[in-house]
């Protein structure tokens, strides 16, 4: 290896992020050491010599096929649980570790940075630091990867925004109110559905016209093209966006493409199944074969095709609303020249009387291939039913139930977790767990980057990291109020229009604007220095938390919510320290799942003759930890709902998981709830009436059956809340086709239900268990004295930590408080239970 090489590399990271230097020289020295993790141990010079029996050990024989591929595409098609992520662990492994294949070379995607994240882990397990030279990530962040080196081509700057869901509604409603769009008859929402529809299917707004069905659609295209129109003026890109640009990109460059292919020679794909048509283009950029008889130019022709090992299972498929087609796992074998197929079918995860209630479900889909899948873990305990009168009732059911099996040692809370088909029906539950004191973690929901101060934070630094974004700029104009008015923007906007440039563009050249109030230009001109002193900064290199705090300071926004009465602003104000403190932590690179995602490129690791230089140039400069506002905005801009899962590693008691099915993919719990089993709810009220819809439920049904270990709850309420009157929904036909003897059915019908129809019906409901609610869950510690607090009190909580009080209510046993834990969140809790300690 070219030495010089790397020790300058090693440098400039000496530089850059001086807090890691030390780790950085350490592991100059000891290519075992971890980069970004905990480096006190000192550990051994050299790895013990790689252990192929070891890394095989704990698979059957076709799990071992599957990891000892060589060759041709391979996909691995098997039901739930089967160990395709784990034959994707062990196989990176075992190229590295026993074929020498080098991890720089490895591309790895998967779904979610946290399946990225334990991948990782269990590869590092197994074959320490030189697991992060490689690609671990979603399809978008390693797009936003690629293209962040090659975008230029396609005349925009690397600086680019990264529009979320978001931002791109509020584009689309600019667009919408420009182009005279009748809201009533053109929703928006169905205008990003469309757009989205289009980009999935690589159709750009230029060839789009072609899809165009009718007078509406008509004006879709239009919608589509003045949109698009913006986002590049704006020097920004969608989701969508990310992948259609990078397929682009390489068709329309065959030797950038050529450069990925020969430095990619292994990839491998999680959950295959969920891919759309845009990211099944992109495997065949990266790993056609045939591309070369296409357009191979005699001299350039390309090398052989990269290893592609794809697994999924087609019964999971539960993102078609995505553009997700089963179609890619199902045609893998004629899309791939040569490829071949290894099936699981021995479960490891549940008990076959989950398997057996999971078979019953997908097998009532048409058109699948009939797998089963088996264990020899033995039936384990029956299912638990129940009916409940109400979301209320049920959660109390759920909260009990995860108490009783937490006080007799079955489950810890972080072994539990509850799933349900709408993010809307957390409410119950988190309600109730507060009530009781129960500690839980929703995954999903409003999430902290979605809100308001957070978001006008975040615009403030993408408007200096990229002047064109034009969102974001005009977000953040008069925020906090500084007397810059509608009319002041509209001319604003009228001048950029009028000369073609983006909206900070034409801020920087208001002088041309005619009758503009004194005060009005003033303003502007205010607002402009703000904005050119901080992109200076930018300029200078300076780090994402410095010049976060310098925003939130010079904008005045902190200011304003420091001089408020409004008790949500003392909240926005800890959000905004929440940030500093969350940039701060990623300028520091030590913690952070991009931040960890991010390969280390560790010199000492590569083999002699790698230049590690050139390679890494290639992927579009080093990845090393880079503290720049612009990296810092490309994490915040892909964290992903299940970065939000709480680690089941703690030794202590955890927390209850609460989330929403679709994000449940993946994932594995001791326990499982499946909540609101009701037709119309689950499956969702739409997809009664589709039967394609409802194949697409009934997958979701299966993923979620699937996520138990050893328990299985499955609920429905008799009646619930709904917009107007309260809905009596039928029993979840998914329900009626899990066979009874599977089921211990605890409660068979709402006490509501039995009392309108009858006292008769009482007698079918099960002995004890369904005055569950009417008594309290179980003993109490009622002799616990109640704390007596007040709002800025700090308090310690066993499992939440550290928070300060907020405010309290209530009085006697009714006495609440609401208390700030900081990154565990803000929670209410009933201090008659809530183990809470005042400091
Ligand atoms: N051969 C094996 N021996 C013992 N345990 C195994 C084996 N293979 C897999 N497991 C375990 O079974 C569980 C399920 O494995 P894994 O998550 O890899 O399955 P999967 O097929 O990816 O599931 P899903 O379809 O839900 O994504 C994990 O806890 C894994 O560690
Ligand atoms: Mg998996």
């Amino acid at each position: 290896m070219n030495s010089s090489n790397s020790a300058a590399a090693a440098d400039t990271r000496i530089d850059a992020v001086a807090s890691a230097a030390e780790e950085v020289a350490r592991a100059m020295g000891d290519v075992q050491d971890d980069l970004f993790g905990a480096v006190a141990e000192p550990r051994p010079k050299r790895k013990p010599k790689f252990d192929l029996e070891a890394l095989l050990d704990g698979l059957n024989p076709p799990q071992r096929q599957a990891v000892l591929h060589d060759g041709g595409p391979v996909v691995v098609v098997a039901g739930a649980g089967s160990g395709k992520t784990r034959v994707l662990t062990r196989r990176i492994a075992y190229l590295v570790g026993e074929r020498k294949v080098h991890p720089g070379s490895i591309l790895a995607i998967t779904f979610t940075n946290k399946a990225a994240a334990e991948m990782r882990h269990r590869v590092m397990d197994l074959v320490g630091n030189r697991a992060k030279l490689m690609w671990v990530s979603t399809f978008h962040s390693a797009c936003v990867r690629i293209l962040r080196a090659e975008i230029s081509r396609f005349g925009m700057n690397r600086t680019f925004s990264i529009y979320d869901d978001a931002d791109s509604k509020r584009l689309m409603q600019l667009v919408a109110r420009d182009l005279d769009l009748d809201p009533k008859r053109f929703g928006v929402r169905t205008i990003m559905n469309w757009v989205s529809n289009c980009k999935n299917d690589l159709v750009d707004h230029d060839s789009a016209r072609a899809r165009v069905n009718g007078p509406d659609e008509e004006r879709f295209l239009e919608a589509y093209q003045e949109y698009q129109r913006r986002l590049v003026a704006a020097n920004a890109l969608d989701f969508d966006d990310l992948i259609m640009t990078t397929v682009h990109l390489f068709q329309a460059f065959p030797e950038v493409r050529e450069q990925y292919r020969r430095r990619f020679r292994h990839v491998l794909v999680d959950e295959y199944q969920d891919t759309n048509h845009a990211q099944y283009a992109l495997i065949r950029e990266l790993c056609g074969s045939e591309l070369a008889a296409q357009d191979g130019r005699p001299e350039q022709r390309e090398a052989d095709p990269p290893e592609l090992m794809v697994v999924g299972d087609s019964d999971q498929s539960i993102y078609a609303f995505r553009g997700a087609t089963i179609r890619n796992i199902l045609d893998f074998e004629s899309d791939f020249a040569g490829a071949s197929t290894i099936v699981l079918d021995q479960n490891y995860r549940s008990t076959q009387t989950v398997l057996n209630a999971a078979n019953a479900v997908i097998t009532k889909n048409e058109g699948r291939p009939d797998k089963r899948l088996w264990t020899d873990a033995g039936d384990g305990d029956l299912i638990v039913g129940y009916v409940a009168d109400s979301e209320h009732d049920e959660a109390q059911f759920v909260a009990g139930e995860i108490d009783k099996l937490s006080d007799d040692g079955k489950s810890r809370y972080a072994d539990c977790a509850v799933f349900y088909r709408t993010n809307a029906q957390s409410r119950p539950f988190e309600e109730v767990f507060i009530r009781v004191g129960l500690p839980y973690k929703v995954v999903g929901g409003v999430r902290f980057y979605e809100r308001r101060e957070v978001r006008d934070a975040i615009a403030y630094l993408r408007a200096i990291n990229n002047r064109d974004d034009d969102v974001s700029v005009r977000r953040i104009l008069n925020v906090p109020r500084r007397g810059i008015g509608d009319r002041a923007e509209g001319a604003v906007e009228e001048l950029a229009r009028e000369k073609r440039i983006s909206f900070g563009e034409a801020l920087r050249r208001i002088d041309e604007i005619n009758g503009l109030a004194t005060r009005s230009a003033k303003q502007l001109r205010l607002f402009v220095d703000f904005l050119d002193a901080h992109e200076k900064m930018v300029a200078e290199g300076q780090p994402a938390d410095q010049i976060l705090t310098s925003v939130l300071t010079e904008s005045g926004y902190l200011a304003e919510l420091q001089g408020s009465t409004d008790p949500q602003d003392e909240t926005r104000m800890e959000n905004l320290v929440e940030l500093v403190a969350v940039a701060r932590e990623f300028v520091a690179g030590t913690v952070g799942v991009e931040a960890e995602l991010e390969p280390a490129a560790l010199p000492g690791a590569l083999p002699d003759d790698f230049d590690i230089t050139a390679e890494l140039d290639l992927a579009g400069g080093a990845p090393e930890p880079d503290p720049s506002l612009g990296a810092f905005l490309e994490r915040v801009a892909l964290v992903a709902d299940s970065d939000q899962i709480p680690s089941n590693d703690a030794d202590d008691a955890g927390v209850v998981t609460l989330m929403t099915l679709h994000t449940a993919k993946g994932l594995e719990f001791d326990t499982v709830f499946l909540t609101g089993l009701e037709d119309g709810v689950f499956p969702h009220q739409r997809s009664l009436t589709d039967q394609v819809e409802l194949a697409e439920e009934r997958r979701l049904a299966y993923v979620g059956l699937t996520r138990a270990r050893k328990r299985l709850y499955l609920s429905r309420a008799a009646v619930r809340a709904a917009w107007g009157a309260p809905q009596h929904n039928p029993p979840s036909r998914f329900l009626g086709d899990i066979p009874d003897r599977l089921v211990d059915w605890r409660r068979t019908e709402s006490a509501l239900t039995s009392w309108r129809n009858s006292s008769a019906t009482s007698s079918r409901q099960s002995s004890g268990r369904q005055s569950w609610n009417s008594q309290p869950s179980r003993p109490r510690p009622t002799e616990r004295e109640i704390p007596s607090l007040a709002a800025g009190d700090k308090v310690l909580h066993p499992t939440f930590g550290l928070g300060k009080v907020v405010a309290t209510s209530g009085a006697d046993d009714n006495a609440k408080a609401d208390v700030d834990f900081g990154s565990a969140g803000l929670k209410r809790l009933a201090l008659r239970y809530a183990p809470l300690q005042k400091l």
